[in-house]
């Protein structure tokens, strides 16, 4: 079995707000193993920050338990924040200064070792004699700098929630593309988001939430490969091919001029089953399951409740 970098079991977080509770985090049981990228995913207020917050001790939970590298947390906090780095909150950096002086006095804040500045700046991509002022940075160049400053310690493990929200197509291409190299070099990274095609672009397994406990998680290729797929076909007469389908035990539904048959279904045995009723099938698509798609089915369809039949 890998070794697990983050553990959480039966963690609860309950807000008071007056008379009223909220539980952001209702036993939410989470398993990160070390290595490559993992994406925590779920709709908003699902409780990700939350738990990403109470594992960096920036919140204390109601009840349940939380290990980093193995060790209790919070109790154990000081003995492994050094092997942590975070970006959960925006950074305050200093508007007048470039990336690479604000760099300069977090570094010394952290105790970080002679050149730490100079490898973070390569590792995120970011001009080491840039002289630009901060205030002056493009919202992918902070993200950047963010990172960056996250990287200082050399972490084992990197948290980053929803690193590329605001950020344009190119900003969001490029951060994927670092959140990649970052889990290629050996560092685990945590990475929250509800972008999915970009998770799934990335992410080598996921954790999927919805209010505030654990839906499913495992590698990507081994959730998508349990959800169900689509043959996509295109037949003269959609309607009665629809209807012929359905009789014969088929789910159909209609994607404009197009049938969605869903399943697993046997090419070769469809379009046979068509062709004897003189309804000919000029197209033919496996529909793949997405991240998404199987998201959607978890969180949307089955309202995000883990005891409607989700796995898990
Ligand atoms: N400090 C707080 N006080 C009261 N309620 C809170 C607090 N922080 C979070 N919540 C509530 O807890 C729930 C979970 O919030 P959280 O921010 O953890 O979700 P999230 O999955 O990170 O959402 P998003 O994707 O929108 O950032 C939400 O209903 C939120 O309103």
């Amino acid at each position: 079995m890998s070794e697990l970098v983050i553990e959480t079991s039966d963690l609860r977080k309950v807000y008071r707000s007056g008379l009223r509770r909220h539980a952001a985090l209702d036993g939410l049981d989470l398993a990160v193993p070390a290595g490559g990228v993992h994406g925590f995913l779920g709709p908003n207020g699902s409780g990700k920050t939350t738990t990403l917050r109470l594992l960096l001790g920036l919140a204390r939970p109601t009840s349940g338990q939380m290990r980093l590298f193995g060790t209790d947390v919070p109790a154990g906090l000081p003995d492994v924040l050094g092997r942590v780095g975070a970006v959960v909150e925006a950074p305050h950096f200093v508007p007048t200064l470039s990336g690479r002086k604000n760099l300069g006095l977090l570094a010394r804040t952290v105790g970080a070792p002679r050149g730490a500045v100079e490898a973070a700046l390569d590792q995120v991509g970011l001009e080491r004699r840039d002289r630009t002022s901060y205030a002056a940075y493009s919202g992918g160049m902070r993200q950047r700098l963010a990172i960056a400053s996250a990287l200082l310690k050399d972490p084992d493990l990197l948290i980053l929630d929803e690193p590329t929200n605001g950020l344009d197509p190119a900003g969001i291409s490029s951060i994927r593309d670092l959140v990649r190299t970052l889990g290629d070099s050996g560092v685990t990274v945590l990475l929250s988001s509800h972008i999915l095609a970009e998770v799934q672009q990335v992410c080598h397994s996921v954790s999927i939430v919805g209010r505030g406990r654990l839906l499913a998680s495992g590698p990507v290729q081994d959730l998508l490969g349990d959800a169900v797929s689509r043959t996509r076909l295109v037949v003269a007469d959609p309607r009665g091919a629809q209807h012929f389908l359905e009789t014969a035990g088929h789910t159909v539904t209609r994607d404009g001029a197009a049938l969605l048959v869903e399943g697993h279904g046997d090419p070769a045995r469809l379009t046979r089953l068509l062709a004897e009723r003189g309804l000919f099938v000029s197209e033919l698509t496996e529909v793949r399951p997405t991240l998404e798609s199987f998201f959607l089915g978890l969180t949307g369809r089955r309202d995000a409740r883990p005891d409607q039949g989700a796995a898990s």
